[in-house]
């Protein structure tokens, strides 16, 4: 019952014609008996129009309802989809990461199987229409025959309750495909039909030969995934043999009962046809209706949304309260520091910083390296704020454009790309053209037709899709417009990982003279890239490690000489 409590978020303009046309489909079916007995047992003028006017009705609610229940759906909807955004938005990084909020979000959003939150709102509402029949029904039946509506009712209801629980109910078939196990299943054939028929594997599995392979173990997952429901289907047709042999009894013992009494002289003409057409409205409501699956279906929206607008900490990775932001956004940076700063990710096991100190100082070009899975991504993350860390005080960059290794690539036109770094800033297009400039991408434009204004996706109509350089390229010139924007301090994270040699020296090159008088904190793996940045921090292990000027680092001869001369190596070797 409780997601019918979302109906009021459709407003009273949506609200009340839902009300009105599901009281009036309830209230007219009962109301119809009236005029029908009195056509019956004495004729006459009004009964016919009056009997007529009721059918009218009738049709009209039934009809109207429909668009009326969608359009308080969709508005209950979209106000949750609102709020859930919003709340997301809001939420730890953390919380925003694990699985389960994954989970709820995709639920909350996109609902399931095609059931909405506000779609089992509205359904409440018109099984409660239902019951509302069935007991005037049950009222017409007593007003004649008092003893008879217990018996026509009860089975009803027992049926009702009987179809849903066996059908949507805990265990029941249709939400067996929902169970943790099922779902894995479903979850594997979607994720093996993908690899077997969307373009991303098509490369591998045709040099390979790997397509009967996926195909094959498509069907068998497939065919796990559906037998229990078959099985659970065969048995839910016998099970439900017994209620509808019980609810036939009921309807049988009703009607002969009707009859009796009719031949006995105590009911007449019409009163007899006013109790049949009363029991049929309330057999009606034992047969159950499709919005069964609506409030089944759409509860789970409906309690994944609460999850979401309601968190309960209990169940989510615990996060120590945010770091507030020392210096308010747009204010000259003064410095952010790491002070024996320890950080464990929610789900793992073991801290990826250890006690680590570092302090960052206003206008100087710091680069962070350390060797895969040193912690450098995860330094990134505590500097500008995105994690708080357990242990160890951590005052972020309060203002940072940045570039992280997996930045965004959105489906929008160039210039909306870059943009993107400082919405708020009014820029034109030549401080568009500023930024790509400054990254040595203004040649990406030769390959666009539509210049500043093509789709970054081949989704869209003349739209293109870039390498993986080129969008590196893109998402560093959005930090770059936001730099121009006003932004003090430049993260990147690996800015030149897709880059081949020379477009990597050429843009951190750029980069440098780019972000002379601000400051910069490189992210990088490459030792040859970061050899003219004023510090170097070496990161082994989640902490520093070494720290200096390439030169002074040389001279220490320790890990960074040593991996610096093994990169070296490498380039050269393969040069041979
Ligand atoms: N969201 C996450 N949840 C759990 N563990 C994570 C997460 N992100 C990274 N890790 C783990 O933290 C460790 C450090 O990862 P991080 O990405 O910070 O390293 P890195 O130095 O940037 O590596 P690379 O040079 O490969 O980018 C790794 O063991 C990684 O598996």
């Amino acid at each position: 019952m409780r997601a019918a409590a979302l109906l009021p978020l459709a407003g009273v303009r949506r609200l009340l014609p839902l009300g009105i046309l599901t009281a009036g489909a309830a209230v007219l079916g009962p109301l119809g008996t009236l005029p029908l007995g009195a056509l019956i047992s004495h004729g006459g003028l009004w009964p016919p129009a009056a009997l007529l006017a009721v059918l009218l009705a009738q049709e009209l609610c039934t009809a109207l309802r429909e668009p009326a229940g969608a359009a308080a759906a969709r508005r209950i909807d979209g106000v949750l989809r609102s709020r859930v955004r919003a709340a997301v938005s809001a939420m730890p990084l953390a919380w925003l990461e694990s699985a389960e909020v994954q989970a709820d979000i995709r639920l909350a959003l996109a609902g399931h199987r095609g059931r909405t939150a506000g779609a089992a709102a509205v359904a409440w509402a018109g099984e409660a229409g239902r019951l509302a029949s069935a007991l005037l029904g049950a009222v017409v039946l007593a007003a004649h025959v008092w003893w008879l509506a217990p018996f026509a009712l009860a089975p009803a209801i027992a049926q009702n309750r009987r179809i849903t629980s066996m059908l949507v109910g805990p265990g029941g078939v249709e939400t067996l495909a929902d169970s943790p196990g099922q779902a894995l299943l479903r979850r594997r054939a979607d994720y093996l039909a993908e690899v077997a028929g969307g373009p991303g594997a098509a490369k591998e599995l045709r040099v390979f030969g790997l397509e009967a392979f996926f195909i094959g173990r498509y069907a068998a997952a497939m065919r796990a995934f559906v037998a229990p429901r078959a099985r659970g289907r065969r048995r839910a047709v016998l099970g439900y043999g017994w209620i509808l042999g019980l609810q036939l009894l009921g309807a049988a013992g009703v009607l002969a009962t009707l009859a009796w009494l009719t031949a006995a002289g105590a009911l007449g003409a019409g009163a007899l046809a006013q109790c049949v057409l009363a029991a049929l409205l309330v057999f009606a409501y034992g047969a159950g209706s499709f919005q069964m699956f609506e409030i089944a279906y759409g509860t789970r929206p409906y309690e994944a949304t609460l999850r979401l607008l309601r968190p309960a900490p209990a169940v989510l990775p615990s996060v120590p309260p945010a770091v507030p932001l020392a210096v308010p956004s747009g204010t000259a940076f003064t410095g952010a520091c790491l002070e024996r700063v320890s950080f464990t990710y929610p789900n793992g096991t073991a801290p990826v910083l250890k006690g680590l100190d570092l302090r960052i100082r206003p206008g100087e070009r710091l680069a962070v390296v350390g060797l895969n899975g040193a912690g450098k991504t995860t330094l990134a993350k505590l500097l500008t704020g995105l994690y708080p860390a357990q242990e160890g005080r951590v005052v972020p960059i309060p203002d940072a454009a940045v570039v992280f290794q997996d930045f965004a690539r959105y489906p929008l036109p160039l210039r909306d790309n870059i943009r993107l770094g400082d919405p708020a800033f009014d820029g034109t297009d030549a401080d568009v053209l500023a930024a790509l400039t400054a990254v040595d991408a203004t040649d990406l434009l030769d390959g666009l037709p539509d210049g500043l204004d093509t789709p970054l996706s081949r989704a869209f109509t003349g739209g293109r899709d870039l390498s993986g350089g080129q969008w590196q390229k893109v998402a560093l010139a959005r930090a770059v417009y936001a730099l121009n924007a006003g932004r003090q301090v430049l993260v990147v994270d690996e800015p030149t990982a897709h880059l081949d040699a020379r477009a990597e020296r050429e843009v951190f090159e750029r980069l440098l003279e780019r972000t002379r008088g601000r400051t910069l904190v490189l992210i990088s793996h490459r030792f040859a890239t970061v050899r003219r940045a004023d510090r170097i921090v070496v990161l082994d292990d989640g902490a520093v490690a070494e720290e200096g000027g390439h030169a002074g680092l040389l001279a220490l001869d320790g890990r960074y000489a040593r991996w610096y001369r093994m990169q070296a190596g490498l380039l050269l070797g393969g040069a041979r």
